[in-house]
């Protein structure tokens, strides 16, 4: 079967066709940057960085880009509050978030755009759409015209018609200046106190959508291959980047338009306006980041998932079984004589290869791609007993080497590592000395991104934070960067 993915915008799965043969233009929606990051934006970049690894298994060339949204009023309410500037807030916050992410085991992006850094794409877009009549200025901000766009509503389903009657007497209210009262802002005059940016119609700063817009167009080109996000981002958000996006350039922006469900808490939405949620580093003290990785992936992406201590405890269990078994070499490598033992495509059980593409093709269907690692773990648990008790196993070793292969192989697409050191440590898992090599590389890897973006600041941080983990960095006149514990 070819990969088939279910496309918000047509409503039904669809072959994945992409714009250029075996390369992939994936955007992102990014967090906004004011506080930790909890469990339900873990789902959303697990859930997407699943996707990346398995497009890539398939040999697609992903470009993966990911923005951070770092001005809105959240941010500079935040910093209003401890008496510090927006970027000290958002700083400091994007070094959590990419603390949490790599300890998910989620690769970084090849990008992470910023709002504060995208000003003059935004502004450039802003003005084509005001050329050609999308958008109007008024005292000082300016406006997208929902009306002048023929097919707004068609991602989300919304027709303006309907939203107006909805909203019954409620739309005569609102900002006097916009001209329909779903017209959205795409830039806002700056209020006393706030930071603001120079630009042709006074100073300012952008609207959330059009950040998106912009950095897509400026990182990606016109038009892209997938663009993903929560299932909360696909009205206004999505609409409204789409009105904006296709509006400037009256193309597709994205061909395929995929959104994850919610973790929710007693049917609601897991969120930090709410307050019903707990943050990663909260669940990282008491649970294996790969438990939290595998209670994501073991729904399927689009599937809301309950968050409760008992399904997260059965993560848990369901974890330690399969990293027993990708462990199998480690423990049992030795008596076997597996040490020249390496994990080869053309050597792994294609039955189970192809049971695997078959359930990832059909929409990434990550709960059958994970019933299929234990039905490779469980052999090796038992096998493993086996050889502890009465030092032989049932089955021949090249069975249990091809097993071991297949499994190694298959967690591996999606994202999951078992470290040695962290199950001896279970109990002490945010313990630093528990941090995987892993998660370090990861890290490492993330600065050099940083470096070569000239983020000198993130870079710095990076350091900072490897350090306090005892790591010691070298970087090498090539350009490259050694570590070592
Ligand atoms: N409970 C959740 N389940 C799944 N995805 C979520 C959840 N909460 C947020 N997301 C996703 O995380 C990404 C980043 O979200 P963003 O930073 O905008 O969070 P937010 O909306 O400010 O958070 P909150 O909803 O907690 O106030 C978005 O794609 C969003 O859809
Ligand atoms: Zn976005």
């Amino acid at each position: 079967m070819s990969q088939q993915v279910y496309n918000s915008l047509t409503r039904q799965k669809e072959e994945l066709q992409t714009l250029e043969p075996g390369q992939i233009k994936m955007y992102v929606c990014g967090v906004t940057v004011y506080d930790f990051c909890h469990l339900g934006h873990a789902r959303a970049y697990v859930v997407w960085d699943m996707v990346r690894r398995y497009l890539q298994s398939r040999n697609y060339q992903v470009r993966y880009v990911q923005n951070i949204t770092d001005i809105d009023d959240k941010i500079l309410k935040r910093a209003q509050q401890e008496g510090v500037t927006m970027q000290e807030i958002s700083d400091r916050y994007i070094a959590t978030y990419n603390e949490d992410m790599a300890r998910l085991n989620i690769m970084p992006a090849d990008e992470y755009p910023r709002a504060t850094e995208s000003i003059e794409a935004i502004i450039d877009l802003i003005k084509a759409l005001e050329a050609q009549d999308y958008a109007y200025a008024a005292g000082g901000d300016v406006y997208y015209a929902v009306q002048k766009f023929p097919t707004y509503g068609k991602l989300s389903g919304r027709k303006l018609a309907d939203m107006q009657a909805g909203a019954s007497g409620r739309v005569a209210v609102g900002e006097e200046l916009k001209r329909y009262p779903f017209d959205f802002a795409l830039w806002k005059a700056a209020k006393p106190g706030e930071p603001f940016w120079q630009s042709p119609w006074g100073e300012g700063r952008p609207g959330w959508h059009i950040e998106c817009s912009a950095m897509v167009r400026s990182r990606l080109g016109d038009q892209i291959d997938i663009h993903a996000g929560g299932a909360d981002l696909q009205f206004p958000h999505h609409e409204n980047e789409i009105a904006q996006s296709e509006g400037a350039t009256h193309q597709p922006l994205a061909r395929y338009w995929l959104h994850n469900g919610f973790v929710n808490i007693d049917g609601e939405k897991m969120s930090k306006s709410l307050g019903n949620f707990t943050t990663i580093r909260e669940l990282l003290k008491h649970y294996d980041p790969m438990a939290i990785r595998l209670f994501i992936l073991q729904s399927h992406y689009r599937q809301p998932i309950d968050f409760t201590e008992e399904a997260i405890n059965a993560a848990t269990r369901g974890w330690e079984t399969i990293r027993d078994g990708l462990l199998f070499k480690h423990d049992f490598g030795d008596q076997l004589g597996w040490d020249r033992l390496a994990v080869a495509l053309d050597q792994l059980d294609q039955n189970l290869l192809d049971r695997f593409h078959g359930a990832m093709d059909d929409d990434f269907n990550t709960s059958i791609a994970i019933s299929l690692l234990f039905e490779l773990a469980k052999p090796l648990k038992a096998e493993a007993n086996k050889l502890v008790h009465s030092g032989k196993s049932d089955l021949a070793s090249a069975v249990l080497a091809q097993t071991w292969q297949t499994l190694s192989y298959l967690s591996d697409v999606l994202g999951f590592i078992a470290d040695p050191e962290a199950r001896s440590n279970a109990n002490h898992s945010n313990d630093s000395a528990t941090v995987s090599d892993d998660q370090i590389e990861t890290m490492v890897q993330q600065r050099c991104a940083a470096r070569k973006a000239k983020d000198f600041a993130a870079s710095d941080r990076l350091r900072d934070q490897l350090k306090e983990l005892g790591i010691t960095l070298i970087d090498q006149p090539d350009g490259t960067t050694r570590w070592h514990r």
